[in-house]
C-alpha cells in the first residue's frame, strides 16, 4: 500500500510572500524599461506597473476567498464589501521613488483582522529586502531567483538618543523641531515603507508621519513593527486602526516607533508642535 503524503495548505502569510514575490517580478520588467507615469485624479502619480502588481497579486490572494482593498482598485471604484477579515494591497508604494530610480519602492500586503492589521508583508523589488510580520514574529530575508534566503528574525532595538526615519517625498517643516526637541541621534529620509521595517529590523527608533497616508500604505509595515515589537499610535496615543471607509481609508497622522513609549513620547510633542 503506497501512503500519499499531501503537503500542507499555506499559511496566510505564507500566500502573501508568494502574492508579493509574484508582483515583484512583474515590477522589475517595468523598472528595467522606460517608464510611463499618469497622474491620478488626487495628484499623485501612477505607472503600468501599479496596476499590473496588483492584478497578480489579486490573482494569487484569491484561492484564501478573503476580500482585497487594493490601491488601484480603490482608486478605479472598486471597494469590496469588507468583513472582519481582509487583505489591504499596496502594489508599488513610493510610486515617486520607482520614477525616481532610487529603490526605495516596496510591495505590501497586509491581514486586517477586527481593524488591526495582524499580519503583513513587505517587500523592495530593487534589492529583493522582503519583511514579514504576524502572531509568531517578525523576520526579514532577501528574495534571489523566486526564494527567499538567509531568514532571520528580528526585534526593534531601543537607545536613549533614537534614530529618526522621514518620508523622502512628502517632508513636514515641524520635523525639524521634533528632531530638536526629542533630541535625536540622526535623522535619514527614505521613501515608501520601508522606514516601519528600519524600525523593525533595529535600525532606527521612531517615524513620526506629519503628512497624509491611506490604509495600504500603513497596514503591512505596521504588522511587521509591532511583530517586532514596535507601535504605531495616532496622535491620541490610540493604536493606528484599519477600516475607516467613510474617510475613504485616509490614515490620521501617527507616529511609529521601537517602543510605546517611544510612540507615546512622539505624539506628544507631535499633538504641542502642530498646536
Ligand atoms: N495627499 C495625500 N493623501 C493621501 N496619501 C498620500 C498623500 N500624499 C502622499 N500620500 C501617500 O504617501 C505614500 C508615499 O509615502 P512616502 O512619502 O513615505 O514614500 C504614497 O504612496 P504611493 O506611492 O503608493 O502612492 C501615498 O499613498
Ligand atoms: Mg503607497
Amino acid at each position: 500500500m503506497s501512503v500519499v503524503t499531501e503537503a500542507p495548505p499555506l499559511t496566510l502569510t505564507e500566500v502573501a510572500v508568494e502574492a508579493a514575490i509574484a508582483a515583484a517580478k512583474v515590477i522589475c520588467a517595468v523598472y528595467e524599461r522606460p517608464i510611463q507615469v499618469v497622474t491620478k485624479d488626487d495628484g499623485s502619480p501612477v505607472t503600468e506597473a501599479d496596476a499590473a502588481a496588483e492584478a497578480v497579486i489579486i490573482e494569487h490572494l484569491r484561492p484564501t476567498g478573503l476580500p482585497v482593498l487594493g490601491e488601484e482598485s480603490v482608486a478605479a471604484g472598486i471597494v469590496p464589501v469588507l468583513g472582519e477579515r481582509y487583505f489591504v494591497v499596496d502594489p508599488l508604494d513610493g510610486t515617486k521613488e520607482f520614477i525616481k530610480r532610487n529603490g526605495e519602492f516596496t510591495v505590501n500586503i497586509a491581514l486586517v483582522d477586527g481593524g488591526r492589521a495582524v499580519m503583513g508583508v513587505v517587500l523592495a523589488p530593487a534589492t529583493g529586502d522582503i519583511f514579514a510580520g504576524d502572531a509568531d514574529g517578525a523576520w526579514t530575508g532577501r528574495v534571489v531567483d523566486g526564494e527567499v534566503t538567509g531568514r532571520r528574525d528580528i526585534r526593534v532595538t531601543t537607545q536613549a538618543r533614537p534614530r529618526i526615519v522621514a518620508s523622502r517625498s512628502h517632508g513636514h517643516v515641524a520635523l525639524k523641531q521634533l528632531c530638536e526637541t526629542l533630541d535625536v541621534e540622526s535623522d535619514v529620509s527614505v521613501g515608501s515603507s520601508l522606514k516601519f521595517c528600519l524600525l523593525a529590523r533595529g535600525e532606527a527608533q521612531l517615524y513620526p508621519r506629519f503628512t497624509p497616508t491611506c490604509e495600504w500604505d500603513t497596514a503591512a509595515g505596521q504588522a511587521v513593527l509591532e511583530a517586532a515589537g514596535g507601535a504605531v499610535v495616532t496622535l491620541d496615543g490610540a493604536p493606528l486602526r484599519y477600516g475607516k471607509g467613510d474617510l475613504k481609508f485616509l490614515n490620521p497622522y501617527f507616529v511609529a516607533a521601537a517602543s510605546a513609549e517611544l510612540a507615546e513620547a512622539g505624539a506628544a510633542e507631535m499633538r504641542r508642535l502642530l498646536g
